[in-house]
């Protein structure tokens, strides 16, 4: 027998209270882990975790006495079908233990990874970005992943057995589709391929462009016109985001160069005055400014006295009051946009912070990493860059447009294929359809596949290189990245509409429009108490995930590139897919 509906708010009422005190502990111990990496801080943060879980796993069986059918008040029965889910806690002790250990010891792996006594973070990620020394990258590339993933791949297949565990206890084939759940969408792996599909052409043209230019600066030796370029060559220790090699892509020299590091730089930007400048941009829209909380307690920059988990985030201890971001703030514009990336996490848990704590979520999880990146989208125009003193007068002419658009593509398309592969190939571990092992071949066939990328030297299934990028051994889904490029510029289309910005959508700064804050804000507070689809329709009008939006932004550079690769006979594409660099230069 079901317990009655007329109890279900009650029941709500103490989850609300009690889970606010296990969340701020659980959280509040990561923190002090990843602010301070040692045996100790690793090793409460593990209990607490497992103590989050273990008070999870009772209020699920508290949930489950009710009938969700028979609670008529859809918000009511939504948190109870949300708290029903067991999670982690589902394991025995034992194997949770054993869970927490591997991703315990794993993200403290990443996080103290060093080659030639060199960090990741400022020192290796400085030298992908800044050197043109094949053999300097190439050494580089190698040793982050000799010091990184190769080291992980035994914990791994460990992580990936218990994880498949919790799945299955929890009613899911594998923790693919556990991951995929979290869209409330049955057929959402169709819909990520149909706008894969729809943004490729865009990706294959701007592949083929840059393909000619790095030709042009490494030589025929190093790069074949018909096939996939050598991975170490694009300005990223993972060729996630091609920014980098901007200033051998530039379209058209001498016109303005739309990039404010030098104007960071020049003008002596703090992080502090970074993230004030960013969190003004939020105000001044009419959204939620940081608490005095945020600016005492942020991680601002990289401590020189101990071990910190440098990869940027935002926390929520929710108690309504103490939320933090962790960051080792360089001054760049990357890590400026990065800043506005982590204010549009804290914004949401701003927005929704009244919210039931199972609704102080993303509507999906996509929609968390949109909201500052569609700021940012705002904050990058040569208009903005220009009122804030960072670049000179733009020239006015397209010349100028292109080379705009031309680096806000080598962050926003040269990543779609990333964002997208990176849980296929996870979904496939998960799944078995991809075995133990042969991890590293599978991994390098959809980095071929979907990026056109190849890597600088052979591997084999000694090596590990998906454990060498930080969200694999640190268990954060990553398709979310993915939908985010797409839902983003779906969102800066919609603000711009609110703002009343007519003429070329790539020009538009909506900055100071208490209008787009407004509609921006009316769906964050939402946070996850209403599916995406319904949160996505308040907002724009549509309820579908649409590459059209972006499509739109980029159709000047499209159409740039098109006639450049035609001009120049270019192969769009790679269909020399087995083409190899050689190892010996
Ligand atoms: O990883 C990040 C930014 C970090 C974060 O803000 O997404 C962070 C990642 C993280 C770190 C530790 C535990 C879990 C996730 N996510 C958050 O801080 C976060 C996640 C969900 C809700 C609220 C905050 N960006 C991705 C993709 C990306 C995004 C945007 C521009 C460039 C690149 C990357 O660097 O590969
Ligand atoms: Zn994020």
């Amino acid at each position: 027998g079901f317990a009655s509906p007329d109890g279900a708010p009650a029941f709500l009422e103490q989850y609300n209270s009690t889970s606010e005190v296990k969340l701020f502990e659980a959280v509040d111990a990561e923190w002090n882990y990843n602010v301070n990496i040692n045996d100790q801080t690793q090793a409460a943060s593990e209990a607490a975790g497992i103590a989050l879980s273990n008070f999870q796993a009772e209020q699920a069986v508290g949930a489950k006495l009710f009938e969700p059918s028979e609670i008529t008040d859809t918000n009511l029965r939504r948190q109870v079908e949300k708290i029903s889910v067991v999670g982690e806690g589902a394991l025995s002790d034992e194997d949770l233990a054993a869970l927490s250990k591997v991703n315990g010891d794993m993200q403290t792996a990443y996080s103290t990874a060093t080659y030639n006594g060199k960090p990741l973070d400022p020192d290796l990620t400085a030298t992908m970005a800044s050197s043109r020394n094949y053999n300097e990258l190439r050494d580089t590339w190698k040793g982050w992943r000799d010091a990184s993933g190769k080291l992980m791949r035994e914990d791994f297949k460990t992580y990936v057995d218990l994880q498949n565990e919790v799945a299955v206890l929890n009613g899911f084939d594998d923790m693919g589709a556990f991951w995929r759940a979290a869209y409330e969408t049955p057929n959402i792996e169709q819909q990520f391929e149909a706008v894969w599909q729809e943004m490729l052409p865009l990706y294959e043209q701007l592949h083929a462009f840059v393909r000619r230019r790095l030709y042009q600066q490494y030589g025929d030796k190093v790069i074949n016109l018909k096939g996939p370029i050598p991975a170490h060559l694009l300005g990223n220790m993972w060729a996630q985001d091609w920014l980098n090699v901007y200033n051998l892509v530039e379209p058209y020299a001498g016109y303005t160069r739309p990039d404010a590091t030098a104007g960071l730089q020049q003008q002596g930007w703090t992080a502090e005055k970074m993230f004030h400048e960013a969190d003004d941009f939020f105000g001044n829209m009419g959204l939620i400014r940081a608490p005095q909380a945020f600016w005492d307690k942020t991680m601002f920059t990289k401590p020189t006295d101990r071990d910190v988990v440098c990869h940027a985030s935002a926390w929520d201890f929710y108690n309504r009051q103490d939320f933090r971001i962790k960051m080792c703030t360089e001054i760049n514009q990357q890590d400026f946009v990065t800043i506005h990336h982590e204010l549009g996490h804290i914004q949401y848990y701003l927005q929704y912070m009244d919210q039931p704590t199972v609704f102080r979520d993303g509507a999906n999880p996509g929609f968390h990493e949109a909201v500052g990146d569609t700021l940012a989208l705002s904050v990058g125009t040569l208009d903005h860059l220009y009122k804030l003193d960072l670049i000179g007068k733009p020239d006015e002419n397209p010349q100028s447009d292109i080379n705009y658009l031309m680096s806000v593509a080598l962050d926003k398309i040269a990543f779609i294929p990333f964002g997208y592969l990176m849980d296929k190939w996870r979904w496939d571990v998960f799944s078995g359809r991809s075995a133990k092992t042969n991890l590293n071949q599978a991994w390098w066939d959809y980095r071929v596949k979907y990026q056109g990328v190849t890597p600088p030297l052979s591997r084999t299934e000694e090596d590990f290189d998906p454990g060498a990028k930080f969200h694999i051994p640190n268990n954060v889904p990553y398709i979310r990245y993915f939908v985010s490029v797409v839902v983003q510029f779906q969102f800066y289309e919609a603000l711009c509409g609110a703002s009343g910005h007519v003429g070329d959508l790539y020009k538009c700064d909506f900055n100071g429009s208490t209008e787009a804050g407004k509609m921006f804000g009316d769906m964050l507070k939402l946070g996850s108490s209403v599916t995406w689809e319904d949160a996505l329709e308040k907002m724009t009008g549509t309820r579908e995930m649409s590459s059209a939006s972006l499509v739109k932004y980029f159709q000047p550079l499209l159409d740039f590139l098109t006639e450049q690769n035609t001009k120049n006979n270019e192969v769009i594409g790679w269909p020399d897919y087995s083409w190899e660099p050689p190892t010996n230069t």
